[in-house]
C-alpha cells in the first residue's frame, strides 16, 4: 500500500494501534482516536497471546491470528515471534489445512491476488492491481493438492498466505515485499461445487491444454511486471507439478517447494539419522511410500546424495525403492510418469519373491533390508505394526519417517514407531506430534521434517544475494546446511532437526550457504563471504514499531 495515502490506524502494514505516541497521535491527525494510554509493542503481544489462549479450538486461533495480521502485521509477527513452537502449527500445518477446508465460511478481508480463468485476458490488468508494489517472493498455487486433502479450490489460499508468513517470521523478508497469488481454473472438488458459500469460480477444472496456456500467460504476467521475483510453486497437483517446474526453471527465479523444498528438508534429517544410526546414507536401503511429486522429489535428492557419496548411478538407483497405491514402481508398468520411471525397478529384481502381481510395502521390507523408510503418501497409517517391526527385526536403528501432512495423514504415530521398535526408531514427522515419553529422562521432541525449514531460508538467501535461478545445487547447500545445525550429530538423544526456537537463526546459517552456492552457480553477482552475510543481515526484516507512524 502506498505510504501516504490511507489512514495511518487502518494501514496494516504503518498502524501501531493503541502504541501510537500522544505525539504522533498529534503529528498524523489521530488524537481522540485512541483510548489514552500509550503500550509497549511488548504489551500488545502479551495481551495478543491472552486472546489467543481465550480462543475455543485452533480453527477459532488460527481465524483471530488471520485478522490481527490483516489488522497490525508488525504486531502480528512480534506475537509469532514470541512463541515460535505454540504459533506455527496455528498459522501453518495442520490449522491451516482447516483453514482451506473452510475458507469461504471464514471469510473477513482479501489478502493477496486471485487470478481466475474467467478474467484470463486480464491477467496483466489484475497483477497490476496488486497492493504492494515491489515484492520479493509470491508463493502461487492452484489449489489442486492442498497438504495431503486434495482440492480446495480457492480454498487453497490459505496455502500461500500462510507460507509467506512463514517468510517473514522465519526468513525474515519484509511482509509488505510478498505476494501470495491463487490461480483459480476450477475446482473437482463436490462438496465445493455444491456449497451456496463457495468463493471460487464455481466450475471444473479446465482441461490440460487450457490450464498450461493460462499457467503461461501467468507466468509472462509476472515476468512483465515483476522481473526479479521469486516463484514459489505449491501444492501443485502431480501431473502438473514436475511438467511446471521443468517449463520454468532455468527461465525465471523459482522453486517448487513441495518437491524441492521437502527434499531438502528430507535429506537434512536424514543426515543427523544416519549419523546416530552410524550407517551412512549409501549403504542405506531407502524405501518411499507415495510416488507423487514430493516423494518423487525426495527420492531424486536422496539418490544424488548417495552418488556424492561414492555411488554410481546404477549402484544408487539400485538402493532406492518406490511404492505406490498400486505398489512397487517396475518398469513393465504403464501407467508411469517420466519422473517416477525413472525409480521403477526391473521385474526381475522381485521375481524371485513369489509375489502375485505388484509387490507392496510389506513385501518389499520382508524381502530388502530396509534401513530408511519415508512416507509421503498420504495414506493413514499405512507404516502398520508388522511392517515396521518387520524393518526393526533387521536393522539396529530404523529411520521412519511419516511424512504426510496435515497430522492425521500421517503414515503412522511416533509414539507407536517409538513402542513397536522399543525405542530404537529415528523418527521424523511432516506435521506436528507431541514429543516421546521417557522413563528415565526428560521427554524427546519429535523432529518436524517440514520445508518450513528450508523456504524461508532460500527466500532469504535470494533476496540477500539477488539470485536469478534456483539451482540444484542450491537446494542441496540448504539440505547440507540444515544437517549440519541438526542436534543429533552431537546427542543421538537430540531430535534430528534444530528447535522452532532457534529456526531463525538456522535460517541465516542456509541462507548464507545457498547464497554462496548461488554465486559459485554463477546465478548472482560475485559477493565476499562477508558480503553475502551482511546482505542477509541487511535483509532481514524485524517486527519492531520505528520512530513514527510512517515506517
Ligand atoms: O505445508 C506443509 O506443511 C508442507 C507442504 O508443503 C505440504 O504438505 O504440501
Ligand atoms: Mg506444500
Amino acid at each position: 500500500m502506498d505510504e501516504d495515502t490511507g489512514h495511518a490506524l487502518d494501514d496494516p502494514l504503518r498502524t501501531k494501534g493503541t502504541s501510537f505516541t500522544h505525539e504522533e497521535r498529534r503529528r498524523l491527525g489521530l488524537l481522540g482516536l485512541l483510548p489514552h494510554a500509550v503500550t509497549t509493542l511488548d504489551e500488545q503481544v502479551r495481551r495478543s497471546w491472552g486472546e489467543v489462549r481465550r480462543q475455543a479450538t485452533d480453527l477459532d486461533r488460527y481465524i483471530y491470528l488471520r485478522a490481527l495480521q490483516d489488522r497490525n502485521e508488525r504486531l502480528f509477527y512480534a506475537v509469532l515471534a514470541a512463541d515460535v513452537p505454540t504459533a506455527l502449527p496455528l498459522v501453518y500445518t495442520p490449522t491451516v489445512a482447516e483453514g482451506c477446508r473452510r475458507f469461504s465460511e471464514i471469510w473477513r478481508r482479501p489478502r493477496g491476488l486471485y487470478l481466475s480463468w474467467p478474467d484470463r485476458d486480464h491477467l496483466a490488468e489484475a497483477l497490476r492491481n496488486r497492493r504492494q508494489r515491489e515484492v520479493d517472493v509470491i508463493v502461487v498455487t492452484d489449489g489442486q493438492r492442498i497438504l495431503g486433502i486434495g482440492d480446495q479450490g480457492v480454498g487453497g489460499m490459505g496455502i500461500p498466505v500462510g507460507k509467506l508468513s512463514l517468510y517473514t517470521l522465519i526468513g525474515g523478508i519484509d511482509p509488505a515485499r510478498t505476494l501470495p497469488i491463487l490461480l483459480d481454473v476450477g475446482t473437482d472438488n463436490p462438496t465445493l461445487l455444491d456449497d451456496p458459500f463457495y468463493l471460487g469460480w464455481r466450475h471444473h477444472r479446465i482441461d490440460d491444454d487450457a490450464y498450461l496456456a493460462f499457467v503461461d500467460a501467468f507466468v509472462a504476467a509476472v515476468q512483465d511486471e515483476l522481473p526479479d521475483v521469486l516463484l514459489q510453486w505449491e501444492d501443485f497437483a502431480t501431473p502438473h507439478a514436475h511438467p511446471i517446474l521443468e517449463r520454468y526453471r532455468d527461465r525465471l527465479l523459482t522453486f517448487n517447494d513441495d518437491i524441492q523444498g521437502t527434499a531438502a528438508v528430507a535429506l537434512g534429517a536424514l543426515r543427523g539419522a544416519t549419523e546416530v544410526a552410524g550407517v551412512p546414507l549409501r549403504d542405506q536401503q531407502v524405501v518411499m511410500l507415495g510416488a507423487g511429486s514430493a516423494g518423487i522429489g525426495v527420492m531424486e535428492m536422496v539418490r544424488q546424495e548417495m552418488v556424492d557419496q561414492g555411488l554410481s548411478p546404477d549402484e544408487a538407483r539400485a538402493r532406492c525403492w518406490v511404492v505406490d497405491v498400486r505398489g512397487l514402481l517396475t518398469g513393465d508398468r504403464d501407467d508411469l510418469s517420466d519422473a517416477q520411471r525413472a525409480f521403477a525397478r526391473d521385474p526381475a529384481d522381485v521375481a524371485g519373491w513369489g509375489v502375485e502381481g505388484l509387490p507392496g510395502l510389506a513385501d518389499v521390507v520382508a524381502h530388502v533390508t530396509v534401513g530408511v523408510l519415508l512416507g509421503l503418501s498420504t495414506a493413514q497409517g499405512a507404516f502398520t505394526e508388522d511392517i515396521v517391526r518387520t524393518m526393526a527385526g533387521r536393522v539396529d536403528r530404523p529411520i521412519v519417517f511419516p511424512l504426510s501432512n496435515p497430522t492425521e495423514n500421517a503414515e503412522a504415530r511416533p509414539a507407536d514407531l517409538d513402542a513397536w521398535t522399543g525405542g530404537r526408531a529415528l523418527i521424523a514427522t511432516g506435521s506436528p506430534f507431541p514429543p516421546l515419553h521417557r522413563e528415565d529422562g526428560p521427554d524427546i521432541p519429535v523432529a518436524q521434517c517440514n520445508n518450513v525449514y528450508i523456504f524461508p531460508a532460500v527466500g532469504l538467501a535470494v533476496t540477500a544475494a539477488r539470485a536469478t535461478r534456483v539451482t540444484d545445487g542450491m537446494m542441496r547447500a540448504a539440505a547440507g546446511a540444515l544437517g549440519d545445525a541438526s542436534p543429533a550429530l552431537s546427542d543421538p538423544r537430540a531430535p534430528l532437526l534444530p528447535r522452532w526456537a532457534d529456526v531463525r537463526d538456522v535460517a541465516d546459517d542456509i541462507a548464507l550457504a545457498v547464497a554462496r552456492r548461488a554465486v559459485a552457480d554463477g546465478v548472482a553477482p560475485a559477493a565476499s563471504d562477508e558480503d553475502l552475510r551482511a546482505a542477509v543481515r541487511r535483509t532481514r526484516w524485524e517486527p519492531t514499531y520505528g520512530a513514527d507512524g510512517s515506517a
